[in-house]
């Protein structure tokens, strides 16, 4: 059996995951059956500068284009034809010669708070160790609990939750929909509510990469999901005006109900003690009027936050 198309990810057990379904949905699109996924769509593993550096601070030197550099190479010069993409880890910037076609419907947005003895981060008592290497969740928990100490947790979804259970902090925040998707949701033991702890933008969803000149393929539109375009749409926008870097700690979630969309934004100082927040809510979204509130929103904060807004950690 040829090869229909190649896939072009990361090799996390994460990354792979996500991509399977991908890739399922894909060939099911085509009309084939997803038992010949493997040989129709196979994936193809791509190690990104920023899966092997460890030190945060030369991953904010480098920028969110350390995990996706590798990856955008191999598809303009056709090793592989589709990448997928958490779209958090995706830099705002367009590439030449690629585009995001696709946005699959989103997973769970929220952060989860996973810990062995603790409920949630209220029941944490005074001093104990948060590990995180989220700008954006340190400043969050911080505002609440200015008393923890934060500890510097990196590595992939299965490297965080081993530290955790050696003994390295106390609790550890993760994306809830990486767990899920992997199947260790029963790790998660509360939720940070999202309509007061804005998610990271996009967080959750999933973004579909091909060359530009490939965008006319038929299974595109059927891994498309317009809710999530739409709130993915606007978290961006704010995230284009705030220009968040790895160093800033800026959080986005966009809600839809009775076709009115909600967006909730907002930037933090990295001790949590300062909150620029915003929400409006937009009726009849359209993917470019999403966005364009979102660039509103974020360039408020902007203006009113200035310099404030990146802290330089070293
Ligand atoms: N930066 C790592 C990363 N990129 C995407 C996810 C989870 C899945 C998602 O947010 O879509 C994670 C792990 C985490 O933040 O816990």
């Amino acid at each position: 059996m040829t090869a229909l198309l190649k896939i072009g990810t990361r090799g996390s057990r994460l990354a792979t995951t996500q991509c399977g379904w991908v890739q399922r949905q894909i060939v099911t699109a085509l009309g084939h059956d997803p038992m010949h996924a493997h040989d129709l769509a196979p994936l193809v593993i791509i190690t990104t500068q920023g899966d092997r550096i460890q030190d945060r601070r030369l991953i904010e030197a480098g920028g969110k284009q350390l995990f996706t550099k590798e990856i955008e190479d191999a598809l303009l010069n056709g090793e592989v034809d589709v990448a997928v993409h958490s779209l958090k880890d995706m830099p705002a910037e367009e590439i030449p010669g690629l585009s995001l076609c696709a946005f699959p419907v989103r997973e769970d947005p929220r952060d989860a708070f996973v810990s062995l003895k603790y409920h949630s981060l209220e029941d944490m008592p005074a001093g104990a160790k948060l590990g995180t290497a989220s700008l954006r969740r340190q400043a969050q928990a911080l505002a609440v609990r200015p008393d923890l100490e934060i500890v510097m947790l990196r590595g992939n979804v299965d490297t965080r939750l081993s530290k955790l259970e050696a003994g390295h902090c106390d609790a550890i925040l993760l994306a809830a929909a990486g767990l899920k998707r992997m199947g260790l949701e029963a790790h998660i033991k509360s939720y940070i509510d999202p309509e007061q702890f804005p998610c990271a933008p996009g967080q959750g969803a999933l973004a579909v990469q091909c060359r530009t000149a490939d965008l006319d393929q038929a299974w595109i539109a059927r891994l498309h999901h317009s809710d999530t375009f739409l709130q993915i749409s606007a978290e961006r926008g704010a995230l284009v005006a705030l220009e968040a870097s790895c160093r800033t700690a800026v959080g986005a979630y966009a809600t839809i109900a009775d076709s009115t969309l909600t967006l909730f934004v907002e930037a933090l100082t990295a001790d949590g003690k300062t909150r620029w927040q915003r929400r409006e809510t937009l009726s009849a979204p359209t993917p470019e009027t999403a966005h364009a509130l979102g660039l509103r929103l974020g360039q408020s904060i902007r203006d009113e936050a200035g310099d404030q807004l990146i802290q330089y950690t070293s």
